[in-house]
């Protein structure tokens, strides 16, 4: 698993070690190492299933692992009470106590915890004041809207734990605008306050915006764990091109031959092989792999639609004509889903009008930029880790 982005120098809250829970029938989550440090936040995404609220029970101690490890703040917390462990956890939809105002809500893990008096009066009111709901103290949840007692159960976690807030899909009843609002004031109440957040959400953008960094799980495995950008731009693993992206990336398998002056990419381009000199990275990389073939990720903004005026500036990159398959409106702008060879790419298209399904229009591939991974691993052939030059 790759993780080039934790920050050594800020003192761990959680770290989880080699964390493993398997149900009997089948799913939990096996060997997950993941450490957030002081000031963090850590958003988890995966698909439906993958592990993610399994493992923020495994660290609320709400389930007990088969094995493995669960610091929190240097101590180990394994065989602590959930009530023991210092953090505070949201769930999904978890409404606020009916029966108490806005602010015995904000207080009741301080009251709990036996925390009373001015200091604990004072937290509730900052934490009150961030998420704008200080008006709002006396009233019971029944005199408030959806978004509102969104803030008094979160701003009740906040106030609770200063250390350690694990958020289970927090946002995911309330509509776009209002999910915005309520996580910039969220983070904006974290950098003040400090501690750290880990995030399960299955919304990307939100993910990617929260999160210091994020860690893609699947099928109860950490697959990466990096910066927003980073895991982007450079997934580990062809699982991680294909889901993360709105859409992920496209997958064209093709044939590979390195020889001594140039590698040669079959099936790329219909009815021609393309050569790449050795030297460039990504093909540095492939050379010595005895791979015969090679699965190529091109995100939608590393497929061009060439058109006359753009023709000029066109550098050395496969051409391609693509027949158009079907036309999305994403607002803005248009995604384009077309077909070439045996493969199936998408491009965004700012033109108003066109191409429209039938069109053949020409496509540049951006190798450039592009990833590469082992068709069979599905794990990245990766220029800089494998010690080639990268050039390309
Ligand atoms: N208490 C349990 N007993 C048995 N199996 C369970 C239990 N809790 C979860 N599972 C199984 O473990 C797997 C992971 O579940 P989990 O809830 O952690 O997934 P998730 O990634 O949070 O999914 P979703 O995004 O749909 O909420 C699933 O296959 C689920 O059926």
């Amino acid at each position: 698993m790759l993780d080039s982005t934790v920050d050594h120098m800020r003192p761990p809250v959680l770290e989880a070690r080699a964390l493993t829970l398997q149900y009997s029938g089948g799913g939990g989550v096996q060997a997950i190492d993941l450490m957030v440090a002081e000031g963090e936040r850590v958003s988890v995404l995966g698909p439906s299933g993958s592990g993610k609220t399994t493992l923020l029970r495994l660290i609320a101690g709400l389930e007990r692992p088969e094995s493995g490890e669960i610091w929190l703040d240097g101590r180990s917390a394994i065989d602590l009470a959930p009530r023991h462990r210092g953090l505070a956890m949201v769930f999904q939809e978890q409404p606020p106590y009916p029966h108490l105002d806005v602010e015995r809500n904000l207080g009741f893990g301080l009251r709990a915890r036996g925390r009373a008096g001015s200091e604990s009066r004072d937290r509730i009111r900052r934490v009150a004041a961030s998420l704008g709901i200080e008006s709002m103290l006396p009233r019971r949840p029944a005199e408030l809207s959806g978004g509102e007692r969104r803030r008094v159960v979160l701003g009740r976690a906040m106030a609770t734990s200063r250390r350690l807030v694990l958020l289970d899909e927090p946002f995911s009843a309330l509509d776009p605008p209002l999910r915005a609002s309520i996580r910039s004031d969220l983070i904006a109440l974290h950098d003040r306050q400090g501690g750290a957040i880990v995030l399960v959400t299955h919304d990307q953008a939100e993910a990617m915006a929260f999160g210091h960094r994020l860690a893609i799980i699947r099928d109860g495995s950490l697959i990466q764990v990096g910066a927003p950008a980073e895991v982007y731009r450079r997934p580990a693993h062809r699982f991680v091109a294909e889901f993360l992206g709105d859409p992920g990336a496209s997958v064209l398998r093709c044939g590979i031959r390195v020889g001594p002056e140039s590698a040669r990419i079959d099936g790329l381009v219909p009815g021609a092989s393309w050569a790449v000199p050795r030297g460039v990275g990504w093909v540095e990389a492939m050379a010595g792999r005895n791979l015969g073939e090679v699965d190529l990720a091109l995100r939608p903004e590393q497929v061009v639609r060439l058109v006359p005026d753009r023709s000029s500036r066109l550098t050395e990159a496969p051409t391609v004509v693509a027949r158009v398959d079907r036309v999305e409106s994403r607002g803005p702008t248009r995604l384009v889903i077309a077909r070439f060879g045996q493969h199936r790419v998408r491009f965004w298209t700012e033109e108003v009008s066109g191409p429209d399904p039938g069109d053949r229009v020409p496509i540049r591939l951006d190798l450039q930029t592009a990833c590469w991974f082992d068709p069979v691993t599905g794990e990245a052939i990766n220029p800089s880790r494998d010690g080639a030059t990268d050039q390309g």
